[in-house]
């Protein structure tokens, strides 16, 4: 297999590949960018117009979804897998995936959309060169546009695999999108409804991309990943790299449920308190009336919506930042 389809070896033992671009059999090109940064280019002549950024690692312990890029990446090397997209693959944190920590000195997911330009350490020039690297990536007039930023969660969830979509004012968003990730295995998709910091939000608003951050399951340690079934993520991704998607318009929603966000909680002090047990699960439903949280000065986030649930519950993030999303269920005939 050619040195550069083994981007994850060189990116967690820190190397440069002595070759910074590699052609496979097929005529691939393959192009190192900058650590955990590869560009992989099919021949002119069997270019669909696709660009497809595929990210995982932002969270450097989350590796079920680094696994399947690596996976990917080494059938593209050898030939199995012919691309005719253009791809752009990233290892987001490369130095938390060495530790196999969420993030060194603070989270790079909340450092997107200029957030990186207030603070100095190493995820914040992260930050800065991975909206450079997609940037540029995106940068070529008159094609399709697509982003994954693959996840896993710190806790189990009531719904395994599921989407969060981006927003941006005036953009709709997309019933062949919500479609292609119902294919892809998804069984709900969280619709934003205002702008974020997180990376798929600068790749949708900042960019024009069609983005999505997909949880895939448990965040497990590398090579402890039985438990997370990424086979029809894998299967689709294979399809869309190819381009021998079926086409989307065909695609049922069936099974796919919608959820937007009521509120998100944000932590403002020390004494912020969630009054849930630590191992609740992602999706558990909140009782009208519930007190969920507490901070100073007498701020309560008491649950007022018809079937509210929790997903990301986490009182450990520093002051200023979402300990939680509260949200309610949509229904999808919005996109009948
Ligand atoms: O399990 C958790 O609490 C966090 C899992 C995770 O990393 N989720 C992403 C979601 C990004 C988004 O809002 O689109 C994150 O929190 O960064
Ligand atoms: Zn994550």
């Amino acid at each position: 297999m050619l040195a550069l389809g083994k981007l994850l070896e060189l990116t967690l033992a820190g190397r440069e590949p002595a070759e910074k671009t590699q052609l496979t059999v097929d005529g691939v090109r393959m192009r190192w960018l900058a650590e955990g940064a590869l560009e992989v280019r099919p021949p002119e002549a069997r270019d669909n117009g696709m660009d497809v950024l595929l990210s995982a690692g932002i969270h450097g312990n989350e590796t079920a979804p680094i696994e399947l890029l690596d996976r990917l990446l080494h059938d593209i090397a050898r030939g199995d897998v012919k691309p005719r997209a253009r791809i752009l693959f990233l290892f987001g944190n490369p130095a938390a995936m060495r530790t196999g920590a969420r993030f060194v000195e603070e989270d790079l997911n909340r450092l997107f959309n200029g957030r990186h330009e207030n603070s100095s350490g190493p995820e914040a020039l992260r930050a800065c060169e991975l909206e450079h690297l997609a940037e540029t990536f995106f940068s070529q007039p008159d094609r399709t546009r697509l982003h994954y930023d693959l996840h896993t969660a710190i806790r189990g969830s009531k719904i395994e695999q599921f989407a969060l979509y981006p927003y941006k004012e005036g953009r709709a968003h997309s019933r062949e999108e919500l479609a292609r990730l119902r294919a892809a295995g998804m069984e709900a998709v969280l619709l934003q409804n205002k702008p974020s910091i997180v990376f798929s939000a600068y790749t949708y608003d900042r960019l024009g991309v069609e983005a999505f951050t997909l949880e895939l399951g448990k965040a497990r340690p590398f090579g402890q990943n039985a438990g997370v079934n990424v086979t029809r993520l894998e299967r689709r991704l294979e399809q869309i790299i190819e381009g021998t998607e079926p086409p989307l318009a065909d695609e049922s929603l069936e099974g796919l449920q919608l959820f937007s966000v009521a509120r998100e909680v944000i932590k403002h002090s020390d004494a912020f308190i969630l009054h849930l047990p630590a191992d609740v699960e992602n999706f558990s439903e909140l009782p009208k009336g519930y007190l969920l949280a507490q901070d100073t000065p007498q701020t309560r986030w008491v649950i007022e919506e018809e079937g509210a649930r929790i997903i990301f519950p986490n009182p450990k993030v520093k002051n200023g930042l979402r300990a939680g999303m509260i949200i309610e269920p949509v229904s999808s005939m919005a996109f009948a």
